[in-house]
């Protein structure tokens, strides 16, 4: 396995006596695109402010490369670059302006901001003023900038977040550039878990403070478990039917009726139940989950997923 490159261990914060933090253990392996998802107001920002220690966290709760947070705080900022959803531009300067503050700052050498624009594919734009970007092309200024120092980890917070479907594409490919071409370690967040499919090798899925999923997105794929959607001339009363046989609802109104299964024979069972008490079947139809399905299970019945 990769060496880890991030690693929090029982990792909690509060705000105000607020527990919003829970018990966080994340394994970021070397080279991963590794996608922190989670709805809005689950940690995720939190969580990211204190990987890069603008919020306190305790001894030994975190460690980057390998290192202690609290102890090795300069040689780990060294190695890592970070973008907190949109980056502070001066929009009245040039793209390389900006750049070249951020490089005096981080006292970076300066062949490095060629370097940087033409990763993020803004050499031809360099000179145009920040306040005629899109708010794409800032956002791969931002994303320049944090790549300024050639770091080995990035750190993203929701860098998609307002972008257009071109600009999501940009950052998309991108990221896996850094990664596949750069060797670069990639931690970012989202709340869109489409969006993540499409990147990530690794995910972790948090809600409200809680870590539900860690592992690949094999490993994700694997927990995704067929269901049954069936349709009866009283979806409520075989609801309660299947409830009281042991049977989990994913999903059960007037309108849908959707059970989870784990094969085909539970099928026959559920059509065999549903007769015997005298109700007409209109349709029992079986379909994979869908990951979004999942994630939404996991963020509000994660019991059901856990145990698997
Ligand atoms: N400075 C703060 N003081 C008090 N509460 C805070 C503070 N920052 C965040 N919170 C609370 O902590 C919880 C987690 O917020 P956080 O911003 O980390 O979530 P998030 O997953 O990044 O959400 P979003 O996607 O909306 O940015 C929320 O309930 C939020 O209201």
């Amino acid at each position: 396995m990769a060496p880890l490159v991030i690693e929090t261990h029982h990792l909690s914060h509060a705000f105000r006596n607020r527990l919003v933090l829970h018990d966080l253990n994340l394994q970021v392996p070397a080279g991963s695109i590794f996608g922190f998802l989670g709805p809005n107001g689950s940690g995720k920002t939190t969580t990211i402010r204190l990987l890069l220690g603008l919020i306190r966290c305790p001894q030994n709760a975190i460690r980057l490369f390998g290192k202690d947070s609290r102890t090795h705080r300069l040689e780990i900022l060294n190695r890592l670059g970070a973008l907190i959803e949109s980056p502070a531009l001066y929009t009245h300067l040039s793209g390389r302006d900006n750049l070249e503050v951020i490089r005096l700052a981080r006292q970076v050498d300066k062949k490095q901001i060629d370097r940087v624009l033409d990763r993020v594919q803004l050499s031809g734009d360099a000179h145009q003023k920040v306040r005629e970007y899109s708010l794409g092309m800032r956002q791969r200024l931002g994303i320049a900038m944090a790549l300024l120092g050639d770091p080995d980890l990035l750190i993203l917070d929701e860098p998609t977040n307002g972008l257009d479907p071109v600009g999501i594409r940009e950052i998309r490919e991108l990221l896996i550039e850094l990664s596949q071409q750069h060797g670069k370690t990639v931690f970012v967040s989202s709340h869109l878990l489409g969006e993540m499919e499409k990147i990530a090798t690794h995910l972790a899925i948090l809600n409200e403070g809680h870590l539900h999923f860690q592992g690949t997105m094999a490993q994700l794929q694997h927990l995704q478990s067929p269901v049954l959607s069936v349709e009866t001339n009283d979806n409520m009363a075989a609801a309660n039917l299947l409830q009281h046989a042991g049977y989990h609802l994913q999903e059960s109104d007037a309108e849908r009726l959707v059970v989870s299964i784990s094969d085909r024979r539970q099928i026959a069972a559920i059509n065999h139940l549903l007769l015997e008490r005298g109700m007409s079947i209109y349709a029992l139809q079986m379909h994979q989950q869908t990951l979004e399905d999942l994630f939404f299970t996991l963020t509000s019945h994660p019991e059901t997923v856990e145990n698997r």
